[in-house]
Parts: C-alpha cells; structure tokens; sequence
C-alpha cells in the first residue's frame, strides 16, 4: 500500500490493536514526501512512522522511505523511488505501471491530492511514476509525488476528509468533476474502485448519494 501524510496519519489510529490486519505481509511505500530530512516533523514518513508504523509489528524492510542522501538533487531523488517502485513491483505485474492493492490519500483545503496541486503542470503528466516539484504552495515547496498514472492504476484509492475545512472543496471534487481538481482527478482504471471516507462536516455541502458506512 502507499499512504499520505496530513491529516489522514491520525486518522489511522483505528488500524492500531487490529488483530485481523498481517502486519508482515505489509509493504509500505509514500504517496507523497516533503524533501526534508527524515526526522524533521515535515516529512510525511516521519509523521506515519510516529503515528502508525512505530506501533505495528511491520518489518522495517518492508517500509519504503525516500533515500534521504539525495535531498539535494531531485531528478535523483525521483529517479531512486522509482526504482524502488520497479524492484518491489518487478515479479508481480507486467503493467507499465506499479499496481498498488490500495492508496491511501488526503485532499488539502484547495483540492489537492498527494502532492499534485491545483494548475499545476504535474497534472496532465502521463509518462514518469514520480515527479518533483519544488514550487509547492504549500511548505515546504521541494516535494516529490506520485503522478496520476500510479494512482489511477491502483486496485483501491481510498480519500480520508474531515472536518469543516474540506466542506468546500470535497463539494466540488465530487459535484464538479468537470471543474478538474487534483481530488477530482483520481480515477482508478477499470476494475479499480475508489473511495471516500469523510464525517459529516466535510460532507455538509456535497450533493453527491452518499453510503453512510459506521465502523
Ligand atoms: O501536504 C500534504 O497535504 C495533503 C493533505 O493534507 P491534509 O492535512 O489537509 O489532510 C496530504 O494528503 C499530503 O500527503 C501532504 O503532503
């Protein structure tokens, strides 16, 4: 699986004391990162690593950070996650693109996902796995994401929103897909499903048929 940082890593609590869940059959790989050191409280590892893997018995191995040696060069750093991308994935599919079993994801307070921004030029990009930017407006600007092709060629995309400052723009995302925001854009391929885990602030305005599911 790849999971986000923000706001959803606290909402992975409820993974915790899980006795279903085989923690060793987990890989764990970053939908997004921050190109910051991995101990600085904006790296979206450090966050996950805090909040869920520090306290499940995943093996380290099995978790896939950035290589925090090439923070100062990010067509290497993008490079490097990809191959990580290509040895992980290497004897399972012959797709042109790694086939995640799930994507965990989050949508920021403008529409973006992951670290695909509103505009921005990363979204119609159809070719690499992971791409840099380092125009981000949202610090820290020096990002590297997953593009839409990794994404959409997911089994499961699954989006957490909560609270009310996601009330507008999951509106739009979901009742305005023609409007393209990064969250609108994902759209897991045939037979990928996607979905939105949300509370009922988040989802005040959103028109869109809504299946209440309790856990
Ligand atoms: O910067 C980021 O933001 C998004 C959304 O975060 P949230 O705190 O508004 O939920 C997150 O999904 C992404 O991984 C992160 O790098």
């Amino acid at each position: 699986m790849a999971v986000s940082g923000g706001s959803l890593a606290k909402q992975l609590h409820g993974l915790l004391g899980n006795k279903v869940v085989r923690w060793d059959k987990w890989h764990v790989f970053f939908v997004d990162e921050r190109v910051v050191p991995l101990d600085n409280e904006d790296s979206n590892y450090h966050l996950i690593q805090t909040e869920l893997l520090s306290k499940v018995p995943i093996p380290s191995q099995n978790v896939h950070p950035i290589d925090a040696d090439l923070l100062d060069d990010l067509d290497e750093l993008c490079d490097s996650y990809e191959k990580e991308l290509i040895t992980e994935f290497a004897n399972r599919e012959t797709a042109r693109f790694p086939v995640f079993d799930l994507i965990l994801l989050g949508m920021g307070p403008d529409g973006h996902t992951a670290s695909l921004f509103p505009n921005h030029e990363l979204l119609t990009e159809s070719d690499r796995w992971v791409a840099w930017i380092d125009d981000s407006p949202k610090d820290p600007p020096a990002r590297i994401t997953f593009t839409y092709p990794v994404i959409n060629h997911a089994h499961k995309c699954a989006f957490v929103a909560t609270g009310v400052e996601k009330q507008e723009m999951l509106h739009v995302t979901l009742d305005q897909p023609e409007q393209g925001l990064p969250s609108s854009r994902v759209r897991p391929v045939q037979p990928g499903l996607l979905y939105w885990f949300v509370d009922d602030a988040a989802a005040a305005k959103t028109e869109y048929p809504q299946t209440p599911f309790k856990l």
